[in-house]
């Protein structure tokens, strides 16, 4: 399925939840919608879910208007599946039904699918990888499974949008990451447009197409995760998805110096015109070289944290703090003086 979001406004009161948002979905992507809390992405996913109406512009699924402040297209006539943060499972039925249960109801299940529901529940209970606790009641299901489960409930009768809303956030840390492989995977076996919300820029980096960056209700900036993540459009994007550091200082053409070494110049790679224009290079905390020779920005080491595979440095220079990453090699104390530069294999 096609998306197409244009000029979309939400409000709730005086307040605006949703300020001139556009964007478009192509048919079969996977696009992650990434923000902090309250920027707006579960109020974006209410509109495209079709539970609320946009205060004012359309909303458009396949070249047809399904939401505008006059008309509303409910989400049982969308074919959409839909998982959420809290997915409740029906506690009185088992695995096999979770699946067959929507293949019965769901609107646009084709009538092949319905003929075939055994088949169906099989090849869902394949994806997720269920096939063998089929029977299984919720209560007999661990977090990971029980969300497989929430998942094939949702992809069974074949809809042509999936709408996730932080799905994952309800597991621990490695089940998260191991939950992300099998959400591509269902993504690639399905073909289905995905709408991924979610606050964890490491999740919409590893498996979106595309992420959508919202901050106050607004788009910061669309784009692959590749060009997210090397080349943030504003300061909020290279805060909030890389950590970058914001350097202050003076562009002059395609060279930077900073303000605290205006000796020094940093050549362009990819700094974007609206960071240029406030003056600032962002440099992320692995794109900086720490270490104690005599060139460079002066600092001392405020802040060591051991993370297993590198370390990250706090380190405070004459007018700001700098996050600096390094490998294992590197073993500065705190309070010891070090000199910044930028790397010159960026
Ligand atoms: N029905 C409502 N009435 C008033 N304000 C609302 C309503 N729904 C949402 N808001 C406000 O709109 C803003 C966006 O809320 P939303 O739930 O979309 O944020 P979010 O990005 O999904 O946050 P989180 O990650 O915490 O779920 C918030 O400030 C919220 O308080």
């Amino acid at each position: 399925m096609s998306i197409k979001v244009a000029e979309v406004e939400r409000t709730f009161g005086s307040f605006t939840a949703l300020k001139h948002v556009n964007l478009t979905v192509e048919d079969g992507e996977f696009m992650a919608i990434l923000g902090p809390s309250g920027c707006g992405k579960t109020t974006l996913l209410r509109l495209l879910a079709g539970f609320d109406a946009p205060s004012s512009g359309t909303i458009e699924m396949d070249g047809r208007v399904v939401g505008s402040p006059k008309q509303i297209v409910p989400p049982e006539k969308r074919n959409i599946g839909m998982v959420f943060q809290s997915f409740a499972l029906w506690p009185h039925m088992n695995v096999r039904r979770h699946i067959e249960f929507p293949l019965m109801h769901h609107q646009f299940v084709s009538k092949a699918l319905k003929k075939n529901m055994r088949q169906r529940a099989d090849e869902v209970l394949k994806m997720i990888k269920l096939q063998d606790l089929a029977e299984r009641m919720p209560e007999e299901l661990s977090g990971g499974q029980r969300q497989r489960v929430a998942l094939g409930r949702a992809i069974a009768p074949q809809p042509k949008l999936l709408l996730m809303d932080e799905p994952l956030s309800s597991l621990d840390a490695e089940l998260r990451v191991a939950m992300r492989g099998e959400l591509q995977e269902i993504h690639r076996l399905t073909g289905t447009s995905i709408i991924y919300v979610t606050h964890d820029q490491s999740e919409a980096l590893a498996m979106a197409d595309r992420i959508v960056v919202m901050n106050h209700g607004s788009v910061e900036q669309i784009g692959t995760p590749r060009a997210i993540y090397n080349h943030p459009q504003t300061s909020f994007v290279a805060r909030f998805v890389g950590k970058a550091n914001l350097v202050k200082g003076k562009w002059q053409g395609s060279f930077f110096s900073p303000q605290e070494a205006p000796d020094v110049h940093w050549e362009d790679h990819g700094v974007s015109e609206i960071l240029k224009q406030e003056s600032v290079y962002s440099l992320r905390p692995e794109q900086i070289e720490i270490n104690q020779g005599d060139s460079g920005i002066p600092g001392e080491v405020a802040n060591v944290q051991y993370q297993g595979k590198d370390i990250r440095y706090t380190v405070k220079t004459a007018t700001a703090r700098w996050q600096v990453d390094t490998d294992l090699t590197h073993n500065f104390h705190l309070g010891e003086s070090v000199r910044l530069s930028i790397k010159s294999n960026l």
